[in-house]
């Protein structure tokens, strides 16, 4: 049985990120895996059942402020534990964020992160706008050597900067972690942040099955993942990957 962790998901759930909760879900149902969702709301403990996918999804930055506070007990120390053990973790925009070591909000207040991620992320200057728009990314795969494209969605006035972290990736188009050092999200074992809503998981199938195949294989390392007829999706990634990168 696969679990779902959905943290904050009455809180963190910004342009359709709860899109993700469904996507894996669905992909599972489709190759009779059993699977379950658990919603992890403030004050209540992540309990790893060792074949979970943790999500944290976006959020304004009162929602941010709100949970910083949660996440900075023992919550926190119990998902660097998961990381630490080569959990399954993937934080989009807001969640991202509070994954690195501070989020400052523009009105200066530095929400403290679960610090997974060695970054941070400072506020957009008064004179800069929001980063926003479509995006396409050129993700490395370390396991195959070979390169994939991630596509989705950005709108963030945070700018994140990587400390001694791995980018998920690089952008093709569209801005990624600050508009300026071309890097988009983070990876650490097996966790993940990126700044890609759309929902990212529906949009990137690929993405989808590697999580899940990474959760199971923490039970039974010989599991292999039927594939799926993804030709809908994989079309609508094709057409808006390459319309991205027509815009290089
Ligand atoms: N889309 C989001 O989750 C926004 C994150 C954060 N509040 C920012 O504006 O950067």
């Amino acid at each position: 049985m696969l679990t779902i962790h959905h943290l904050y998901a009455d809180m963190m759930n910004l342009y359709g990120d709860r899109g993700n909760v469904i996507s894996i879900k669905k992909r599972c149902e489709w190759r009779g895996i059993g699977v379950e969702v658990v919603d992890v709301g403030l004050g209540e403990r992540v309990r790893p059942t060792g074949c979970d996918i943790f999500l944290f999804g976006g959020g304004q930055d009162r929602e941010q402020a709100l949970l910083a506070d949660d996440l900075s007990g023992s919550k926190g120390e119990d998902l660097r534990a998961v990381v630490e053990d080569g959990g399954v973790v993937l934080g989009v925009c807001g969640g991202y964020q509070l994954m690195g070591h501070h989020y400052e909000t523009p009105e200066g207040e530095k929400l403290p992160g679960v610090g997974i991620f060695d970054l941070h992320t400072e506020p957009r200057k008064p004179d800069e706008a929001r980063l926003i728009g479509n995006v396409l990314v050129e993700v490395p795969a370390p396991e195959t050597g070979d390169v994939r494209r991630v596509v989705g969605f950005e709108n963030h006035g945070g700018r994140t900067y990587l400390g001694d972290c791995e980018p998920l990736g690089t952008v093709v188009a569209g801005f990624g972690n600050n508009g300026r050092d071309g890097t988009e999200g983070a990876r650490r074992l097996n966790a993940y942040g990126t700044y890609l809503h759309g929902s990212l998981l529906p949009k990137n199938p690929w993405l989808t099955d590697q999580l899940i195949l990474t959760a199971l294989r923490r039970e039974d390392d010989t599991v292999e993942l039927e594939p799926l007829e993804d030709s809908a999706e994989g079309n609508a990634f094709a057409s808006m990957a390459g319309r991205l990168a027509g815009r290089r």
